[in-house]
């Protein structure tokens, strides 16, 4: 599902980012990524994303090269990442179920499907008594439920979740962790970047990459 060999990334300013960086992941793990502020571990999701380019080595993310040979290469592995970003906020004075049905615009998916797959995604995510709740009346465990259930109404086959406990409690945190865990099935994988690695579940982990000053750390 995702290959890196030897990646590097390296910003216009000349800030190394991320150095020699070679993964693997396949489908249906669950992944965290962990490190100290400004290790690199949102350049890394990025990447994965393709908001940004390597400047070298390779990467391959659910069978499509990057950076993308053409335009629709991006739009295609755009369709099956669900992102679920602190940077994608809410949009206030809309309802909840507005929020998740506008995640679907410019994706394939037939109108007419965009309320019943919202409606589907914010059950899953136990959420969908406040579907017609403004958005700014939500707490903020129930935003971020908001937030992945926009990310997962698209049926993803990749979830990026980067920060999704910041601001969050230490319950509620964990009820998030939890369930973006059980969103991972034999066609998703879900990678999480994260400080919290104390609320980290061990045992149901696949893979704790541990990023320092760019590069992944020997665990
Ligand atoms: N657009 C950019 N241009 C230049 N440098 C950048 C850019 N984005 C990030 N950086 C730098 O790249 C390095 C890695 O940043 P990154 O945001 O990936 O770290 P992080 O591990 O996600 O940090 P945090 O945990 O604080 O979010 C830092 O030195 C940061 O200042």
């Amino acid at each position: 599902m995702i290959t890196a060999n030897d990646m590097t990334l390296t910003y216009s300013d000349g800030t190394d980012a991320l150095k020699g960086i070679s993964l693997k992941i396949q489908t249906g793990e669950l992944v965290y990524i962990t490190g100290p502020s400004g290790s690199g571990k949102t350049s890394l999701i990025k990447l994965l994303m393709g908001a940004e380019k390597p400047t070298a080595g390779e990467l391959q993310v659910l069978n499509i090269s990057l950076p993308p040979a053409r335009e629709k290469d991006l739009l295609q592995l755009r369709q099956q990442i669900g992102p679920v970003f602190q940077e994608l906020k809410l949009i206030d004075g809309r309802s909840v179920l507005d929020n998740v049905v506008l995640g679907m615009r410019f994706l394939e998916i037939p109108s007419q499907q965009w309320r019943s797959r919202a409606s589907e995604a914010l059950e899953k995510v136990r959420i969908s008594h406040k579907m017609m709740s403004k958005a700014e009346h939500l707490s903020w465990g129930e935003r971020q439920r908001v937030a992945i259930a926009r990310a997962i109404a698209r049926r993803p086959s990749l979830i990026l979740a980067d920060e999704p406990t910041g601001n969050l409690d230490h319950d509620n945190a964990v009820n998030i962790l939890q369930l973006l865990d059980s969103l991972r099935n034999q066609h998703t994988s879900v990678i999480i970047t994260t400080h919290a690695t104390h609320l980290i579940d061990r045992q149901r982990t696949s893979q704790l990459i541990h990023i320092s000053e760019g590069r992944i750390a020997p665990q």
